[in-house]
């Protein structure tokens, strides 16, 4: 296998390209590059791994025609278009942990700046000023926090804060009360937060939910002399609100880390009396970096050499334990979901796939994603692994998922039916010597066939004569026989053959297959 490459186009550790390169990865390192220099060169790389500088946009990604990841060495992704990678069959994945400690001391570190002033302090003192008086504090302790979005990063603020002796108010919808409970924090509505805290940080991501959702309006719901922090994304807080009711004093000082416009080199907020603001530093230590870029570059090498998937925010995961294990069963279900696709011509209206034996023992979820994919690529060529649970969403499809802790008469089996309107037809497969996949089953008749580039799927009525003229035509179209599988559901009942041809059909012998008396249905499928 040739050795996948890498782009890295942030600046990472070098950790990262040590990793890349000693898990056999090409890697190429070049911070910095400008949007056109990147759609230039992405069609090269099977991986991106980026910070938050490189914007990976619709535009990229469809430039990007190798690209198989985007590893995100930190944890906001609001710089990747996710749905269109999904769309381009792109994983994304990012790091959600390797940063969050060092960001909430961050966090903590801009509300002890803004509670004591102490960059400005810094510079009037040493500009020779000794202004004693003029930098008058305030304490944290026993003040309330209000936090917004209390995740990863929320939760370590809220547990240094409170040995720091504050009081503890959250707003997030999803936190649960036991884990409100665990932290030691009173869950809140945003109303409550914006009236009740003297300090408010926020901790979400940034999505169409969260976006100005400390809005000018809702910053004057809160208590004068309140203080803001802003450690997580600009466009959450509104900036010339901000700038604003800083000048009133109606907010009395606002640590700002981050900004709408990235780098802000100009911003409304400068020059606002008590603001402290940082270059989005929140994740910039010597210890948050190395964990990000070490755990991107394994992930990212992880899923490029062996399949296996973690942090993925639009794959499931699989593990490095079961990805060589998957890998068959992947094969098996693709096929499987292949054979049904290509047997559909009218509206799908459900799908369902279940597993039995020692397959239901591993996830799924992969070769669930894999089978529709096969089932669809029929109809849609742009359909992929990643964005096939979409698709089927977005097309009205139901899929189920069945495992079944039963035996079978295979140590695995796979059943794939595809529900039309009009009909429900399935097809099981398992693998023989633990690699090969094989058709087991077609709509309850079993039968048993591999997968061929060339085949024919025949269903007739089980009468004497139809393989006499079978071959005969075949014989005089010049196509040549390899394997010919036959299964009935009873003697002189519904029968199925499959045959194994060695030339492509044309559609003029198709059509005198099609006419063969006692020919129901006759297909060319090719795997
Ligand atoms: N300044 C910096 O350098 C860094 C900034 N960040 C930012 O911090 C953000 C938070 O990171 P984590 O805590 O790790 O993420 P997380 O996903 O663990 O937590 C986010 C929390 O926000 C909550 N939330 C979502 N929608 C909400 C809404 N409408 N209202 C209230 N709460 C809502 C979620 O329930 C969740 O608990 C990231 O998305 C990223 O943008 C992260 C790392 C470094
Ligand atoms: O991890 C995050 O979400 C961050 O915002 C960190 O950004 P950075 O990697 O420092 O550009």
């Amino acid at each position: 296998m040739a050795k996948p490459k890498v782009l890295i186009s942030d600046e990472l550790s070098p950790r990262a390209v040590e990793i890349f390169s000693e898990r056999g990865c090409d890697v190429d390192f070049k911070p910095g590059l400008k949007p056109a220099e990147l759609r230039e060169i992405i069609g090269n790389y099977q991986g991106l791994a980026i910070r938050s500088a490189t914007k990976v946009t619709a535009e990229v990604l469809a430039v990007a025609k190798k690209l198989k990841v985007v590893g995100r060495a930190g944890i906001g992704v609001d710089n990747v278009d996710i749905k269109a990678a999904t769309s381009h069959g792109v994983v994304v994945m990012n790091t959600p942990f390797g940063n969050a400690i060092t960001t909430a001391e961050h966090a903590i570190a801009l509300m002890f700046s803004v509670a004591r002033q102490v960059p400005e302090a810094n510079a009037s003192t040493q500009a020779g000023k000794w202004e004693k008086n003029k930098f008058m504090g305030t304490e944290l302790s026993f003040k309330t926090l209000g936090l917004i979005g209390c995740g990863n990063i929320g939760s370590i603020v809220a547990e240094r804060a409170i040995g720091l002796k504050m009081r503890v108010v959250a707003y997030d919808p999803f936190l649960s009360d036991q884990r409100a409970t665990e932290l030691g924090v009173e869950k809140a509505t945003l109303e409550q937060v914006l009236a009740r805290a003297d300090f408010i940080t926020v901790h979400t991501p940034l999505t169409e939910q969260t976006r100005n959702i400390l809005s000018r309006a809702n910053l004057m719901k809160t208590k004068k002399g309140v203080r803001i922090v802003n450690c997580a994304r600009g466009g959450l807080v509104d900036e010339l609100a901000v700038r604003d009711l800083l000048v009133s004093g109606h907010i009395a000082g606002a640590g700002f880390d981050v900004f709408v416009e990235e780098p802000a080199k100009e911003n409304v907020l400068f020059g606002a009396p008590n603001l402290v603001c940082t270059p989005h530093l929140g994740a910039s230590t010597v210890e948050a970096q190395e964990n990000v870029a070490l755990q991107v570059a394994e992930q990212m090498a992880d899923y490029l050499l062996t399949g296996a998937v973690t942090n993925s925010l639009n794959m499931p995961n699989v593990s490095a334990e079961d990805a060589p294990k998957l890998a068959p069963f992947l094969d098996l279900a693709e096929k499987l979901g292949s054979f049904a696709g290509q047997l559909t011509d009218t509206d799908i209206k459900a799908v369902s796939i279940e597993f039995e034996g020692q397959v239901a023992r591993l996830n799924v979820k992969p070769l669930t994603q894999v089978a529709l994919m096969g089932v669809l690529r029929p109809q849609l060529t742009s359909v992929n692994m990643v964005n096939a649970p979409v698709i089927a969403r977005e097309r009205g499809i139901e899929v189920a998922e069945v495992k079944h802790e039963r035996e079978t008469d295979y140590n695995s089996m796979i059943r794939l039916s595809v529900t039309t309107e009009k009909y429900t037809r399935s097809v099981t497969g398992t693998l023989f010597g633990g690699k090969h996949p094989r058709i087991v089953e077609i709509k309850g008749i079993e039968i048993d066939a591999e997968f061929a580039p060339h085949m024919l799927y025949i269903t007739n009525d089980d009468k004497p004569g139809f393989i006499g003229r079978l071959g005969t035509l075949l014989g005089e179209g010049k196509v040549n026989i390899a394997t010919f599988h036959l299964g009935r559901d009873k003697p002189g009942g519904s029968a199925i053959a499959l045959v194994q041809v060695d030339q492509p059909i044309s559609n003029e012998l198709m059509g005198k297959i099609v006419g063969i008396e006692g020919v129901m249905q006759a297909k060319a499928l090719g795997f």
